[in-house]
Parts: C-alpha cells; sequence; structure tokens
C-alpha cells in the first residue's frame, strides 16, 4: 500500500500559521509565570527544575496570556515532553475546583501508554489534591468502578443499584483512559459522567483517529457537547446533592467560552510527534478556534541527538547481522522492530536459540496477553530484559529509561513508522543510536523514505571485522531449533483447535499465551 503523498501545505488556514515551538527556550521552574508553588516542589521531587520548550509554548496558551482560549494541536517530536505539556496546566487549573467530579479526560490507544500518562499526573496533581483515575482494564470492572465512582451508601452494604436513585458522582477530578474501556464506563456505569468535563486530551491523536474503536470520539463529544437546553438544565434538576446540585452550563455557538466569556467549554488538547494534517480527520474532534503548535519548518522532525545508520545485508542473513549487531551493542537496553506480530515472535524465538548470546531477550507485540506484555514492559523498565523484539502498534509513546538504541530489523513503509520507532531512543535530550538493516534493493527507498524527515543522510555501519562469520555456525543451529520449536507451536495449535471444537475452554487456556487465532507461523518467513 503506498503511503499518500506528504502535501508541502496543510490545507487547513489555521495549520498555515503555526506557533513554532523551535522559538521557545527552557524555561526554569522559578521564572514559570503563575506556576503554583506546591506543583513547583512535586515538579523538583521528580526531577524537573525547567520547562522544556513544547511544555512552554503550552504553558504561554493554557496559564500564561493564551488562558486556554483555544483549542490546542500540538505536533512536537518524539520525546519532547509532550506529556507533561499538557498535565501540567490541566493540573494548575483543577487546583482551584473545590467539588470532585470528573473534569479532565485524557484518551491513548494503548493500556501501557495510558499507565505511563497516568504516572506523570499522579506525581503533580495530589500536590494539589486533586485525584487521578485509570480506565484501561487492568483490573476487574468492579474495582475500576469503586474507583471511580462514589457510591455513598455502598461501605454499609445498603445501596441498591435498582432502587431510587441516589447521587452517584465521579470520585476522580482526572481520568486517564482507553477508548474500549471508556465506553465500558459510558455504557454500563451507573454514576460515570461526563457532564461536567472541562477538558480533553487525545494523545497519540492520529493512531486514535484512524480506528473507531466503537465511536467513543463522537459518544464524548456528544456527552460534552453545548446545547441551549443544556445552558437552563440545571434550573429543571431537582438539587440532588448535599452539597447542592453541580451543574456545568455550556453555551451554544462559536463563542462559548471564546474571548472572556465565563461559561466553561470543553478545550480540547491534540497531541502527536506526526499530527495529521487531513481535514476530514481533524474535523471529527470538533476544534473550537485551534491554535496550531508545531517545531521548525518540516513537518516531520527526528530527535535531535540521533544518530542513524544502515546495515546492509542478503536477506536470508539479516538474523545473523542482527545478532552480531546485538552482541557489538554489548547489552545496552535496545528494541527491536519488526513487520509484523508474527515475525515478532519468529524472531524472538530465533534469537532466543542462539547459543552464548549474552543478554535477555523477549518479544512484546499484539499476538500477548496484556498481562504478559505488562511483565515483559516491567522486567524492560528494570533492566531484566535488555533486548525487546517488538512490533510497532504497541510501542508507540514508550518511556523507557535507558534505551539507547533501536533497531529495525524490517525497513518500516511509512516515515511515520519510523518516527514513531526511533523516537523510543534519544528521548528528552538524550541520545540515541538507531541501526536499520537493509537489502540493497531497499536502500534507494529508505533514502527518500528519510528525506520527508529532516533529510539527514543515514551512515553506513560497519560491525567488527569476523563478527558476522564468528556466529554463523550458531545461526544455523539456531534456525534448527527455531524450526523444532515452530513445529510443536504448530501441533499444540492443531491440537487445541480440534479440542476446543469439543470445549470452547480448552481454547481459552490454550490461547491464554498467545493468541493463535492466526495461522501458523511460516518458518520461511524468518529471514524475511
Ligand atoms: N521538563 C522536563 N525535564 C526533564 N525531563 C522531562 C521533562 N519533561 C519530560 N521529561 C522526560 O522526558 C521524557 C519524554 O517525555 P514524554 O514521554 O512526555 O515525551 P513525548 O513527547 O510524549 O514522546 P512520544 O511522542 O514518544 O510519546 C520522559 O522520560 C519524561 O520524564
Amino acid at each position: 500500500m503506498e503511503e499518500p503523498k506528504q502535501k508541502s501545505m496543510p490545507t487547513l488556514p489555521w495549520m498555515r500559521s503555526p506557533i513554532d515551538v523551535s522559538q521557545f527556550d527552557h524555561c526554569p521552574l522559578n521564572l514559570l509565570p503563575r506556576l503554583d508553588p506546591r506543583l513547583e516542589e512535586a515538579l523538583k521531587n521528580i526531577g524537573i527544575d525547567s520547562l522544556f520548550p513544547v511544555q512552554f509554548a503550552v504553558w504561554q496558551e493554557t496559564i500564561g496570556p493564551g488562558a486556554f482560549e483555544r483549542d490546542l494541536c500540538v505536533n512536537s517530536p518524539t520525546g519532547s515532553g509532550k506529556t507533561l505539556a499538557y498535565a501540567l496546566p490541566i493540573v494548575q487549573m483543577l487546583s482551584n475546583c473545590t467539588l470532585k467530579c470528573l473534569r479532565a479526560l485524557v484518551v491513548l490507544p494503548t493500556r501501557d501508554l495510558a499507565l505511563q500518562v497516568k504516572e506523570v499526573f499522579a506525581a503533580i496533581a495530589p500536590a494539589v489534591g486533586l485525584r487521578v483515575g485509570l480506565a484501561v482494564g487492568q483490573s476487574s470492572v468492579a474495582d475500576e468502578i469503586s474507583e471511580l465512582v462514589n457510591r455513598p451508601n455502598l461501605e454499609v452494604g445498603i445501596y441498591d443499584p435498582e432502587g431510587p436513585p441516589v447521587e452517584l458522582q465521579t470520585s476522580v477530578d482526572i481520568l486517564v483512559a482507553t477508548p474500549g474501556r471508556l465506553m465500558d464506563h459510558i455504557n454500563t456505569t451507573k454514576g460515570f459522567t461526563l457532564e461536567h468535563l472541562r477538558y480533553l486530551v487525545v494523545d497519540e491523536t492520529d493512531r486514535l483517529l484512524r480506528e473507531a474503536y466503537q465511536s467513543w470520539l463522537p459518544t464524548v463529544l456528544h456527552m460534552t457537547h453545548s446545547t441551549e437546553q443544556g445552558m437552563y438544565a440545571h434550573e429543571r434538576k431537582p438539587c440532588r446533592s448535599m452539597l447542592g446540585s453541580l451543574n456545568t452550563i455550556r453555551r451554544f455557538g462559536v463563542e462559548r467560552g471564546f474571548k472572556g466569556k465565563t461559561h466553561p467549554r470543553l478545550v480540547k488538547m491534540i497531541l502527536s510527534a506526526t499530527l495529521t494534517q487531513d481535514p476530514s480527520k481533524l474535523s471529527q474532534l470538533d476544534l473550537h478556534h485551534p491554535l496550531f503548535l508545531t517545531t521548525g519548518a518540516r513537518r516531520y522532525r527526528l530527535p535531535e541527538k540521533l544518530e542513524s545508520y544502515q546495515l546492509i545485508c542478503e536477506s536470508k542473513l539479516k538474523p545473523l547481522y542482527l545478532a552480531a549487531l546485538l552482541q557489538d551493542i554489548g547489552g545496552e537496553k535496545c528494541i527491536v522492530f519488526t513487520s509484523s506480530v508474527d515475525s515478532t515472535h519468529r524472531l524472538s524465538t530465533l534469537l532466543n536459540s542462539f547459543d552464548g548470546l549474552p543478554f535477555k531477550i523477549s518479544e512484546y507485540s499484539g499476538l500477548q496477553r496484556q498481562s504478559i506484555r505488562s511483565k515483559t514492559l516491567k522486567a524492560f523498565r528494570a533492566g531484566e530484559i535488555q533486548v525487546l523484539v517488538a512490533s510497532d502498534a504497541m510501542t508507540r509513546g514508550m518511556d523507557v529509561e535507558g534505551v539507547s538504541n533501536v533497531i529495525n530489523y524490517d525497513m518500516p513503509a511509512y516515515i511515520k513508522t519510523y518516527i514513531h520507532r526511533v523516537g523510543r531512543t534519544a528521548r528528552a535530550g538524550r541520545t540515541g543510536r538507531c541501526f536499520t538493516i537493509l537489502r540493497k534493493d531497499e536502500v534507494k527507498r529508505f533514502k527518500k523514505c528519510l528525506q520527508k524527515a529532516d533529510g539527514k543522510d543515514c551512515s553506513s555501519y560497519s560491525l567488527p571485522a569476523g563478527s558476522v562469520e564468528a556466529l554463523r555456525v550458531i545461526y544455523y543451529s539456531a534456525l534448527e531449533k527455531l524450526k523444532e520449536s515452530v513445529e510443536s507451536e504448530a501441533s499444540r495449535w492443531r491440537s487445541a483447535r480440534s479440542k476446543s471444537v469439543q470445549s470452547r475452554k480448552t481454547k481459552e487456556d490454550v490461547n491464554s499465551t498467545y493468541n493463535y487465532s492466526a495461522t501458523p507461523w511460516e518458518l520461511e518467513d524468518v529471514a524475511k
């Protein structure tokens, strides 16, 4: 499939005159206007002394003179600190709210990413008395509900969900959610309401807009939409709470909340390192006087301190070159990207069959159950695993300290994929290296692809003399072991499948490690 042609000029007029984040500098916390001292202390406690340029630019448009009057669309490189860029102003704004209710919703495409973002909020929000919740399906629905919704009489056992209506209220101020679990709560959790929502953040926007995820976006927008009726709704509702009726009045029309109007409007912030410029996609967000913040003149940017290399070899020798490269890297934390979940599994199995590779290698892909993925990620963060063989979908936005190398085992098909993969290293101004293993016939295409980013060339990498040859025999033996492993998995899969005809439960048990919905892995694809 061909990637759509990159347009030199954005189609949307408001994208043509952006705020250039590269004009901003780091801003020490003590010089940041209006920063709540409690937040300053909380930031210092997690080792943050100054704001990064994108964070300072967003601050200016939210807490600073911009005063949250426009919706913000932020296109900023990987690792530039987009999470805190939205978390800090939201927490500062909500620090003045005395009544507990859900005021900010942050939506992310994956559970691990949501957990990561929740940690950022959790590091600062409690300092100003705010609670942060998570809706990702990590715990049971019941546990999640009790975390998110106040049920006044639940503790004494007299709450009756079927009984007369009682005042149920969301007990968190900020919710970080994945679309699926968010929809579960919207559809089924009593007392879960977006009625008072003031901030909606759509992180990794281009990814979230690509998939409908049970129509989460139209649903959220519908639930928070301004209507003229909404203005008077509070007059009709009986007073339900002991604290007094809590109503958020939204106004209809373009003037809502704009230029000094006091009526709260739902403020939206959308962010990505590869923000879409497609008007039809952006129109789904119903943005209000959007303001575009981007870094430099190019649409895509690579991290400043990233060194890029290419390694050219024959297709069938790719695993051998990869093993030699991993040896050369010498156990530094590294992520190896492949083009599919199947090839992630095969490559990880093969690397684990190489005798004598002195580091721990694990697979991380959408083929695995979430619990296994989370365990692997935890071990990788802790340094117990040095090499993660990963598929693309799961790694967007992932922030793991100490990842100093990224390897593209398969050449990424699109520049966006390349940007997000290499962005797992060289984060927050640190250095990092990226290696792309290429067949000869891919070199030209890869060069063209890179020109869409910062136009820098990628130099050839030379492995230490003799390192490939030294592994050749071990490689052939590893291939044999892979063959046995693939055959045994295929036979387990076949037997599970036949048993599952008799018992659905058996199938679920076998699927507990891998999702065997696809056909067994083909051995010949390994050196693809
Ligand atoms: N002001 C700061 N000072 C020091 N470190 C920071 C600061 N802001 C963020 N960081 C660190 O920078 C790293 C990258 O931040 P973050 O994950 O928000 O980047 P991002 O722009 O969202 O990247 P991606 O596009 O890959 O999701 C994190 O480890 C974070 O802790």
